[in-house]
This record gives C-alpha cells, structure tokens and sequence, in this order.
C-alpha cells in the first residue's frame, strides 16, 4: 500500500490499487494528489490515476475468483467478515485521523464512522448464518416448492467522499456475504481512507480477487463500471446527475443498478414543539460533518406561533460553533471537503442573498488567519426563505440553513413536499395526532419524530422517494434484494 510505517504521521501516504490479492500500481504510473482541506498546502496522499486496463484486471479477477466464494458456507464467508471488522475496529484512531485529513470531518465523526463500519460488518457477518427464501405451499401435494437466492455475480461499488467507511462497507459487507465478488471505485478524493479499508480486507484473508479496489476519476473508472459487461450489478451513492447517468448505462445493458443520491431534507417545527430539542437537532442534524450528508437538514419549517422564538434560539447556539481543523479537540464544523465544495457552498450563499433571502449568521470565511489555508465557511442561517427559492430548492451539501415559515402544520407539511427529493424529514411536535398526519402524508423515505433527519441505524431498510433514489433500499435485510436474485424451485420426486 506503500508509507505504511508513517499512516498516523502527517506524511504523504502513496496508494495502490488492489487487485487479486496484490496492491499494485496503476498501469499508467500516474497518481493524483489528495490535499487536506483544512490546509490546502498539506498533501495527504498520492492516489492512482487509473486506465481502464486496470479496471478491466480487476473485473478478470473478480470473475475468476467468483465461483469459489460462492460455494463457501455463509459461516465461512461470514468469518472473514468478523475478521475486517475486527481489523477495522482495532485501527479506529488511524483510519479516523486520515479520514479527517483527507475530508476534514471532526475526529469524533471519523472515528464514530469507523465503528459503525466494523458495527456493519458484524451486521452483515451474521447474516451468514441466517435462513434465506420461503417455503411456499404447491398446487402439486407431493412436489416441495421453495425460494433460495442466488448473489448477481461482481458487483461494481462506486461511493462518494463524504461517509469514506461507512457508504462503501455497507455496499460490499451485504455484496460479499451473499456471494458476490466486488470491484470498488471509491472516491479519489478519499482513495486513502479507502485503501486503509481496503487492507483490513486483505489482512482478514479474503481470498484473492473476492475484493479489489481502482483508484481513478469517476468520468472513466466509474463509467467504465456502469458500461463493463464483466460488472452484474452497480451500487452507487452521490450526486443526481451522475446516478441518473449511471443507472441509463446499466439499464440500456440489462445489469441490476440501485443509486442513492441527493436530499433537501425538512425539518418541521410545530407550535407545540420542545424549542430546545428542535434547535439541536437542527444544528446536529444541518451542521455536523459540515452539512455534507444526504440525510442533512437544510431546510427549516417553522410554524407562525414559534417562528421568532425559535430563530433566536437557534441564531444563538450556531454563533458558539467552533470552526476549524477537525483534528483539534475544540472543533465543532471542519472545513468544506474540498475545494469544489467549498465554491459550492459560497455561490450558494451568494445566489441566497440575490434571491432575496435574509443571511441572519455566517456563511463567510473565518476571520482567523489560522484557518485562511483551509476550505471554511462559517455556519450559515438564511430566514425568510421562499420555497421557491434556489437555495430552498437544490441541495447544496454545506453548512447552510435556510429558514422558512408556515402558517400551521398542514402548510408546513405541504411545503416540505414540495421538492424533487425525498429522502429523510422531521418533525418536532408533542401531539401524537400530528405525528401521525406527518407520518402518512410525509414523501420521503425516512421519517423521524422528535429525532434529528440524519441518522441512519444499519439495521434498518435506508433509501428515498422520488430523485433521492432508485427505489431501492440499503442496509438492514432490504439488502439482500439488490445483491440477490430470487430463485423459485420446484422439486417432485
Ligand atoms: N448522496 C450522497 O451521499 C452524496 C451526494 N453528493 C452530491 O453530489 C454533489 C457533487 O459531489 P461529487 O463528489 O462531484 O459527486 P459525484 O456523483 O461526482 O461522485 C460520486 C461518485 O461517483 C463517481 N463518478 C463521478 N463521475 C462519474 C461518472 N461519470 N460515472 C460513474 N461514476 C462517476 C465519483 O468519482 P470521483 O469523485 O473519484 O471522480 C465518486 O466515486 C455534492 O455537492 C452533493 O450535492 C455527493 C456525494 C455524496
Ligand atoms: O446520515 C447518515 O449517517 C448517512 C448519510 C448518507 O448516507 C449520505 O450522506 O450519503
């Protein structure tokens, strides 16, 4: 994998790809830099620049070494899973501190991620040893009538920069366990964080080919994924117009796809709703990992009745948030994960305020020089937010809230609605009736009552409605319909 000895120091890490078994270099010799957004000067790796020769290796290895995995026992299977997680698990603080380097969220989340990936693993580990398939009665009394299940085949992993651990392991823990041989495109922007995972898998004694990681730009190793007839089933997770994209290669060559992909999520805040709670689930919710979660709150619904009280709280609790490197122990808000975020982020907040929109705190650079190298933006708070607006419209994945106010619960059901996305919403209310109305009239794929809209747990089903995705659900036992294909039998003696 190459640095090795120097993975916790601030040194510049050189990254391989990993192919059958063996790291080996891109067949081009070229590699990307990886910079720290919080210090732009500071190189934290060099990452391969991949051809889609070494795309097309790791495809031949992941073919070759299908046949094998499947007729493992899921016991077996499920061991080595056990084993990465217990890898994983043991190098938190090392993969934590790259992940921060590399993306810039705080050390806490990096380290929390990294448990939720051995916690996923474990998950999936035992899912081995779990019944598969039905036994459904025949018209025929002496035939035996059954579903069992059979995995796609390889399965092409193309995941983004913002949860670098937890999106792709939850991919390829589901896809190996049910027999799949996996071929991962993480993010080059994260390619060193991946590879740390990556040798957790090669140390828990995967056998060769079973996993296999390219490092290389999205346009061509990811592409090259959704168009490679070798590659049975495509997962991804990011942004709209590449998933769209995506999913029409897949579709047009009959392979399985399933896309998450963006959110504009609500929260609503109801008249009788506990303030304090709401406000930290706002800021919790909007704010951490520096807003760049597709389960974010951005969009802030407040009934007429509560709308003044509740701006000054939480005006108050985003001013105390300390920005600044997520290495240091203080900070609350890391920086934008990389430069094309951060310009995101500003011309977002730049078209808020043409639009009309009132920028209550934040969304300028931190006046400290220490944090002038960096890709920071102070936490944003837009009121009187239109839902026609832009910036109420399109998710911009920064640290930006905006602010809009509705005259009851109904309107502020309404216009939560209104959005191309539906991915996660909130509501903060203590009549159960309202709860319930939210519960059913609510367009998303996760709902949540008095809890913040991000928040995922492994074992439970995790997808949108509408452009958040394609209908398809992760995690929890929901996975099994991706990565399988069901089988009915039919046995007469
Ligand atoms: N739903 C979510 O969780 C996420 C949503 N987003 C949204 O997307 C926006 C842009 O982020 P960005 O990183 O550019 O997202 P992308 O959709 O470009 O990246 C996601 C993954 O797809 C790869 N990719 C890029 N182009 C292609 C392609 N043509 N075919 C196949 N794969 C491709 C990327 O590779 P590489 O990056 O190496 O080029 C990465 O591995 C964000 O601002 C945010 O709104 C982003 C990340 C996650
Ligand atoms: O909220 C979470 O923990 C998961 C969010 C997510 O899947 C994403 O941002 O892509």
């Amino acid at each position: 994998m190459g640095n090795a000895d120097n993975r916790t120091k601030r040194s510049v890490m050189t990254i391989d790809n990993y192919i059958g078994g063996f790291w080996k270099e891109p067949a081009s010799g070229k590699r990307m830099s990886n910079l720290n957004p919080a210090r732009r000067s500071e190189v934290v790796g060099l990452v391969p620049d991949s051809e889609l020769g070494d795309l097309n290796e790791a495809v031949e290895a992941a073919e070759a070494a299908r046949r094998a995995w499947r007729k493992l026992t899921g016991a077996q299977r499920g061991a080595l899973l056990y084993k990465a997680a217990d890898l994983l698990e043991s190098r938190m603080d090392e993969i934590g501190r790259t992940m921060t380097r590399e993306m810039g969220k705080t050390l806490g989340e990096a380290k929390g991620e990294t448990a939720r990936g051995a916690a996923i693993l474990r998950y999936y580990a035992g899912e081995g040893m779990r019944p598969v398939g039905d036994v459904i009665p025949s018209t025929d009394s002496e035939a035996l009538m059954f579903t069992t299940r059979m995995p796609l085949g390889v399965v092409g992993v193309i995941s983004p920069w913002n949860f670098p651990v937890a999106i792709p392991v939850w991919k390829m823990a589901p896809a190996l366990i049910y027999g799949n041989t996996v071929v991962w495109k993480p993010a080059a922007e994260t390619a060193v964080t991946a590879a740390l995972v990556t040798a957790c898998f090669h140390e828990a004694g995967f056998p060769a080919g079973v996993v296999n990681m390219v490092v290389g730009e999205g346009a061509l190793i990811g592409q090259g994924i959704a168009e490679h007839p070798g590659i049975h089933g495509i997962t991804f997770t990011g942004s709209g117009n590449v998933g769209k994209r995506v999913g029409l290669i897949a579709l047009a060559r009959g392979a399985k796809y399933q896309l998450e992909m963006g959110g504009k999520n609500p929260v609503i805040v109801a008249a009788d709703a506990d303030l304090d709670l709401a406000v930290d689930a706002t800021i919790s919710g909007g704010l951490r990992s520096t807003g760049q979660k597709c389960t974010a709150t951005s969009r802030v619904i407040v009934v007429r009745d509560v709308y003044e009280t509740f701006k000054a709280k939480l005006a108050e609790k985003v001013k105390a948030l300390r920005v600044g490197d997520g290495l240091e122990a203080e900070t609350w808000l890391g920086p934008c994960a990389s430069e094309k975020q951060y310009e995101t982020v500003l011309r977002y907040i730049r078209i808020g305020v043409e639009e009309g929109a009132e920028l209550l705190f934040g969304g300028r650079r931190p006046e400290d020089p220490a944090l002038a190298e960096g890709f920071y933006v102070t936490p944003a708070v837009f009121d009187r937010v239109k839902p026609s607006m832009t910036i109420a419209r399109e998710e911009i994945f920064g640290p930006v809230l905006a602010l809009i106010e509705a005259a009851d619960l109904e309107e502020a059901i309404a216009i939560a609605n209104d959005t191309e996305f539906g991915l996660s919403a909130s509501l903060y209310t203590r009549d159960i009736g309202s709860a319930l109305t939210f519960i059913q009239e609510m367009e998303a794929g996760m709902v949540r009552v008095n809890a913040e809209t991000a928040g995922v747990e492994l074992q439970a089903p995790f997808g949108g409605m509408k452009a958040s995705s394609s209908y398809s659900r992760e995690q929890g036992q929901a996975a099994i319909e991706f990565y399988t294909s069901v089988k009915t039998v039919f046995v007469k003696p």
